[in-house]
């Protein structure tokens, strides 16, 4: 497929001429209007007239030369800003602006008059829709070129500049769009290696910590200030911030060159009224000043201006603002913020920027969701909601709201398997999806773009096509974009902020196109463009799909092999490090376990068992089932061991079960393969005694007393306990059965626990996690996955020589002084 940038060039040249920034290589930055039937790929004529296209000419007003690079991918991604503002521009009415526009164009939706704007009244606009960003984390290590960063702006360069912004990001530009990002790494940390003009030599006394070799130059703080000026990034604002006509007061004020005048660091400059604040809330600061710009009666301030001709419903009166007044304010409507180096590792801005409405129908979990127990338990996930619910981040059962106002609508509703009817047991079921389908259907008033963001089997996108196109109400139209969601529960936030790839499908069409660029704006808000894979869209929905059996395969390709070595003697552990250590296998994914759990593998899996059997691949659905069988077979095997370990009996045993979630740090219990061992050892008539950090007691009881699990949940809840605490769980225990990896666990005293547990004290660690050695010493008969374990039994030959003799384990006896 064509790269992103030019695409998005493409799609932008089908519509009318819109304004675009270009840079030049001296470090100037021309704003030239862009005609794209004339130019290939975006070249103007005003671009060629300016100079800034070695190889590119105007003939018959067309013009010739070679497509653009990607080096200009930067430019472009400014565009929808501009674009914004000629298709909303503000309903405030601009000093010496002409009356109403008779013949406006104007299509931001909404009431009130809209003012024609000269062209000038206009370039002073567009600085409005710059917004300095910090970077995104993930480019910050590469070291890209320096020089580019050695350039401060002196003052006067700024002179008579009204878009202070793009001055900014001039003497980025000569780099390519990707690259610019780790320039800013070096500037901060090892600063560069190019050498400043009137610097020092070489720095004797350098304390650089920028790794690599070269010498490193001594700069002055005022060189090292002017670098500060390198780390902003101008960027358009975010589609969701522009509908909402909050900005129009903060736009009238054009800070006068002046204003600028003597500032090196612009940055600051521009988000003056800023720094007054404590850093952590200069962006709430911001949203404050947008809620409501009018009402602010700022310090000094005459009183509400009475020719203000403010049409927005619902407002105070607005007050008049002096110059500066004015130039504060717009500074921070329009977002304009420092970058601080502290920042950048936590990618605030990009959850700050985006209006986000997460919508349930289920009342009590948005109940829970706005209340100060989240539904979930995920490790970070507390601080973003407690940093953004309210800002930019809401949680609401007002569906119909929420799909009217959203220019995105993600469908994220469950897709579990079928459990009646065809298909059950391995299809998904769509209801879900096709009730929100349906429901977008009723509810949208304008053009929607509906992303399909659960995992669903290929061509569920056609679904919700067919039921919103046969729906489609005048002037309204809907893109479908299939965008999988790739994160691991215990890891969300990570994966979310550092997503290794992000994957995106739409129609091969040109609005189809477009809708799918729409979507990779958002995401390169924080996400490289480099890791934005687009496709069409069963490609994207059959890559999820794939990517969660190819995963599920390799647990089960490592679990098949654990029986092997406790056959054998070999090691799981080393067997994993031996083969993982092939770069074409890699390390992840093959830790044995008792096996995979989750609401997704088997889900996911049998979703494509079943569209295999569907598509008549009967060799295919095969394949991909014995992924899941085996996994069964694991679960089944190590819960055979436990009790066969344990003379074969555990009725009325007590055994202690620590860990119930699928995986550690998660409250999760969907699939975990401590259901399988518990209800097994229930209904060999143990009592069991539950302890898991997370999970909570109602949903354990939930999960081992569904009708799935057992016909006497009576029964169940008598034989089972659940603890607050792991100690309290095994005392007086037979046995200790480890079945989810909480590091808690490994820190755990077990002398202690050995000293309070039944004899002989048995413990099955199924996740491969404790130290094996130091337990056979304490005492414990110990078993685990893919490994034969030895007991070793200490005696003294002399003072200080310790020696072991070693007894397989393997026959169930209590073995003592007496054995050896
Ligand atoms: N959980 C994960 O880690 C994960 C990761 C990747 C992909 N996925 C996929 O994402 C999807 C959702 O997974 P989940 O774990 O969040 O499921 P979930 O069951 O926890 O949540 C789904 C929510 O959707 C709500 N819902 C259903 N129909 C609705 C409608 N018409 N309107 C509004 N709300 C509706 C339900 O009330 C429920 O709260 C699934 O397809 C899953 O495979 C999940
Ligand atoms: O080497 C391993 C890795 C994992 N597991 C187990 O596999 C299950 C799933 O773990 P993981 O994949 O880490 O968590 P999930 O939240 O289920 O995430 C999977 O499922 C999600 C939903 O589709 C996808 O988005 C993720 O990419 C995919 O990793 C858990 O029981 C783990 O204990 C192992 O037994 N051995």
């Amino acid at each position: 497929m064509e790269s992103a940038a030019c695409r998005r060039r493409a799609s932008d040249a089908e519509q009318s001429s819109r304004w675009t920034y270009i840079a030049t290589a001296e470090c100037e930055l021309v704003i030239v209007k862009e005609e794209p039937e004339g130019g290939q790929c975006g070249v103007s004529e005003a671009a060629v007239a300016e100079g800034l296209y070695a190889g590119h000419e105007v003939k018959d007003e067309v013009v010739i030369g070679p497509e653009l690079t990607q080096q200009q991918g930067v430019v472009f991604s400014m565009q929808n800003t501009v674009h914004r503002l000629e298709e909303g521009t503000c309903r405030s009415k601009p000093e010496g602006s002409a009356d109403v526009a008779p013949d406006s164009t104007h299509t931001c939706p909404g009431d009130g008059p809209r003012y024609n704007r000269s062209p000038e009244q206009q370039h002073g606009l567009t600085s409005c829709f710059v917004r300095l960003e910090r970077l995104p984390v993930g480019d910050l290590h590469r070291g890209k070129p320096c020089s580019s960063m050695q350039a401060n702006p002196s003052a006067s360069a700024l002179q008579g500049s009204r878009d202070q912004g793009q001055r900014l990001s001039s003497n980025m530009s000569t780099l390519p769009a990707g690259d610019q990002q780790n320039t800013v790494r070096r500037l901060e940390e090892g600063t560069c290696r190019s050498k400043p003009e009137g610097s020092a030599d070489a720095a004797p006394d350098c304390t650089h910590t920028c790794p690599e070799d070269g010498p490193r130059y001594n700069r002055s703080p005022e060189q090292q200030h002017g670098l500060r000026s390198c780390f902003v990034r101008l960027e358009r604002l975010p589609v969701g911030d522009l509908h909402r006509g909050k900005l129009c007061i903060s736009m009238q004020a054009n800070p006068s060159a002046s204003a600028l005048q003597g500032s090196r660091d612009q940055g600051q400059r521009l988000s003056s009224n800023m720094p007054t604040l404590p850093e952590s809330d200069q962006q709430s600061a911001v949203d404050k000043t947008e809620v409501d710009p009018c009402q602010l009666q700022p310090a000094g301030g005459a009183g509400a201006a009475p020719e203000c001709t403010h049409t927005r419903p619902g407002e105070g009166p607005r007050c008049n603002m002096s110059h500066d007044q004015q130039f504060q304010l717009r500074s921070c409507s329009v977002r304009l913020e420092r970058v601080l180096m502290e920042d950048l590792p936590r990618c605030d801005t990009c959850l700050v920027i985006f209006h986000l409405t997460v919508c349930d129908k289920s009342v009590e979990r948005i109940n829970q969701w706005n209340s100060e127990k989240l539904p979930i338990y995920e490790p970070g996930l507390d601080d973003v909601v407690k940093r953004c619910r309210g800002r930019n981040l809401f949680f609401s059962t007002d569906i119909a709201k929420s799909i009217q106002e959203a220019d995105l609508i993600f469908i994220s509703v469950n897709t579990p398997t079928k459990t009646i009817g065809n298909g059950k047991g391995r299809a998904a079921d769509l209801k879900y999806i096709e009730g929100a389908a349906r429901m977008i259907a009723d509810l949208a008033t304008s053009n929607k773009i509906v992303v399909e963001k659960s995992t669903v089997p290929v061509k569920a996108a056609e679904i919700i096509m067919k039921i919103l196109r046969a729906n489609t109400k005048p002037g309204v139209n809907y893109q479908i974009l299939s965008n999988p969601e790739f994160l691991a529960e215990g890891t969300a936030i990570v994966d979310l902020v550092e997503a290794e790839r992000v994957l995106i499908g739409g129609e091969d069409t040109p609005d189809g196109q477009k809708a799918v660029q729409e979507l990779c704006w958002v995401y390169e808000h924080w996400i490289p463009a480099k890791n934005i894979l687009t496709t069409n869209t069963w490609s994207s929905e059959l890559s999820k799909l794939a990517a969660n059996a190819f995963l599920a395969q390799r647990i089960s390709s490592i679990n098949s092999l654990s029986a092997v070595c406790e056959a054998t003697g070999a090691d799981v552990s080393e067997v994993a490090r031996a083969v993982g250590r092939d770069s074409r296998i890699g390390p992840k994914f093959l830790e044995a376990s008792i096996g995979f759990g989750g609401s997704c593998f088997q889900k996911d899996i049998l979703n494509l068992i079943y569209l295999c059997e569907c598509l008549n691949l009967p060799e295919v659905a095969a394949y991909w089932q014995q992924v899941v069988s085996l996994n069964d077979y694991q679960k089944t095997r190590f819960t055979r061991k436990v009790i066969e370990s344990l003379f074969n009996t555990v009725s009325d045993k007590k055994i202690a079960i620590l860990g119930f979630s699928f995986k550690k740090n998660t409250g999760d219990t969907r699939e975990s393969p401590a259901i399988h061992v518990c209800k097994t050892l229930l209904d060999e008539g143990a009592k069991l005694h539950i302890y898991d950090p997370k999970v909570e007691k109602d949903q354990m009881l939930y999960e081992l007393t569904h009708p799935y699990v057992t016909s006497e949940p009576e029964s169940v809840r008598k034989n089972m306990e659940i603890h607050s605490s792991a100690y309290s769980a095994v005392t007086g225990a037979h046995a200790i059965v480890l079945c989810t990896e909480w590091d808690e666990f490994k820190e755990l005293d077990f002398k202690k626990i050995y000293e309070v547990m039944m004899k002989p004290a048995y413990l099955f660690d199924g996740r491969k996690i404790l130290d094996h050695d130091a337990l056979l010493e304490i005492g414990f008969h110990v078993q685990t996955i893919g490994k034969r374990l030895l007991k070793g039994v200490f005696y003294i030959v002399n003072d200080n020589v310790k020696c072991r003799k070693v007894v397989q384990l393997s026959e169930h006896k209590d073995i003592g002084l007496d054995g050896l």
